[in-house]
């Protein structure tokens, strides 16, 4: 029998939470390194190049690799002989290490969790709860798998229950291609097939906390069906062409992950789990020795890329005095240094402005020729005006665009692709939509000035807030022609035959 403490798996749970906020698991970032390398597509190589150089300095100095510090998932195995002591369920002791680890002050993570999702969605300020799944084992430990999991990756997540003659690897293809780029790649796919519905979601998100071993498994050759499909599935979606943050690019993932169990005869239960370029997580074990602390990662593993915002070149627009003349000249792919005064607001802030507008009140600020900015930052810490603030997904905005539109916005910056229908609502307003790089939080936040907050503050991080940037770098997405990168870019590097 071995007694654990409550408190030392909340210990463990908050130290697990910082450290992966700050780190990439070091297999990931040695992959994203060589993506880098191999990389062929300009648009693609400067965006790997920024999200490596961003998550050296979160590294360096200990900050969140990404504004969204994810949802909390913990897979624990507890064995059959261990005891945990004090008056608190393992699921409300991890929630305490939660707490802790999101309140902590010297490095504040963000709160993304709502309660009453269908309602209210009001923010629970600590990022608790957890989601917690809890097997038993035999045995005297308790292991903890912990992931901090994006929104925008766990947006993508898809299940379907095919026939069982159908074809699994099209179908996951299939999916990939339409799944756009919110989930933020060049990343990871996971896929659980078989079990029930249920345990085949459960399988997709569980392994993507197993190491990377696709470099490993193509060295010493498949030898099962299983791991022929895992090479398989790894050169068809990379031959997609979605390429890093959806620009175009050849590598669109670095691992697949295939996890199978048996099934019912008339099922094949089918999920797939995206992991996006911010791949946190960390597995731990208890023994009753008190809490577990992970070591200190090797700095040097984290490259120094140079010249990925290099701004020799790069056209400098002072948003203050943007026209419409002027965004007409822009051409998509082109990265610009903009400067000025941006307003930010992301689903929340949408919501609100909708409701105040439907029911005939004023905005408390002016929408009329400023740009927005998508975002909902990380609090400051000491001489900090922001936190890490990259771009949130701007397709989920994509039903409020006409509204923003009308009250005379003139573009707005986000990240991942826009549909048809707002493609051509902001090339009729002769607008634009411009990208950031998705999980380049702290090198984005390296151009915000200063901060101010301007309404909505009850939203939290989903408030509105005025920055003013300078040389912040974006990439011209959809112009005032409708031209959108997010098609143009894949179909240049698409490699796939079977699509065309
Ligand atoms: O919530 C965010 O800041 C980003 C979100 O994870 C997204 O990718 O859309």
């Amino acid at each position: 029998m071995t007694r654990i403490s409550g408190a030392d798996i909340t210990e463990t749970v908050r130290a697990a939470l910082q450290y992966i906020a700050c780190y990439h698991a070091p297999d990931y970032l040695a992959e994203l390194s060589a993506a880098y390398t191999r990389e062929e597509s300009p648009a693609a190589k400067s965006a790997i190049g920024q999200i490596l150089e961003s998550a050296r300095l979160a590294a360096l100095g200990r900050r969140p690799i990404c504004q969204d510090t994810g949802m909390v998932i913990v897979f624990a195995r507890l064995g059959q002989s261990v005891v945990i002591e004090g008056d608190r369920t393992l699921a409300a002791c991890i929630d305490d290490g939660v707490r802790l680890a999101y309140l902590d002050a010297g490095n504040p993570l963000r709160a993304s969790m709502v309660a009453d999702p269908l309602f209210t969605r009001t923010n629970t300020r600590d990022n608790t709860p957890a989601i917690t799944h809890v097997e038993t084992c035999l045995g005297n430990n308790l292991t903890l798998h912990i992931a901090a999991k994006g929104g925008g990756s766990e947006n993508k997540a898809r299940y379907v229950m095919l026939n069982p003659s159908a074809s699994v690897a099209d179908w996951v293809v299939d999916t990939v291609a339409q799944l756009g780029a919110g989930w933020c790649p060049p990343g990871m796919i996971s896929i659980g097939v078989g079990g029930s519905a249920e345990k085949a979601m459960l399988m997709a998100k569980r392994a993507l906390m197993d190491p990377i071993d696709m470099p490993a498994l193509r060295a010493r050759g498949p030898v099962s069906a299983e791991e022929r499909m895992r090479i398989d599935l790894h050169d068809r979606i990379n031959a997609l062409g979605v390429g890093a943050q959806g620009l175009g690019g050849v590598t669109t993932v670095v691992d697949v992950k295939l996890t199978t169990c048996p099934t019912h005869a008339a099922s094949m239960p089918v999920a797939l789990m995206p992991q996006c370029a911010a791949n946190r997580h960390a597995s731990v074990t208890l023994t009753g020795d008190g809490p577990v602390y992970l070591d200190p990662p090797d700095l040097s593993l984290w490259p120094r890329i140079t010249g990925s915002t290099e701004t020799t070149d790069l056209l400098r627009v002072d948003v203050d005095r943007l026209t419409r003349a002027q965004m007409a000249e822009w051409a998509p792919g082109q990265t610009l240094l903009i400067s000025g005064h941006i307003l930010t607001g992301r689903d929340a802030a949408h919501q609100r402005i909708a409701d105040l507008l439907a029911r005939g009140e004023a905005l408390p600020f002016s929408l009329r020729d400023r740009l927005i900015y998508y975002v909902g930052p990380v609090d400051p810490v000491g001489d900090e005006v922001v936190g890490p603030a990259g771009p949130t997904t701007a397709t989920r905005m994509d039903g409020f665009t006409r509204m923003m539109l009308d009250q005379g916005v003139l573009g707005m910056i986000g990240k991942a692709e826009r549909g048809p229908e707002t493609v051509a609502q902001i090339a009729a307003a002769g607008a634009s939509y411009l990208v950031a790089v998705g999980g380049a939080a702290v090198l984005v936040a390296r151009a915000i000035r200063s901060a101010r907050l301007i309404a909505f503050q009850d939203l939290g991080m989903e408030a509105v807030r005025e920055f003013e940037v300078r040389d912040m770098p974006v990439t011209v997405a959809v112009d005032s022609l409708g031209q959108s990168i997010h098609v143009l870019g894949p179909a240049e590097w698409r490699r796939a035959p079977w699509l065309s």
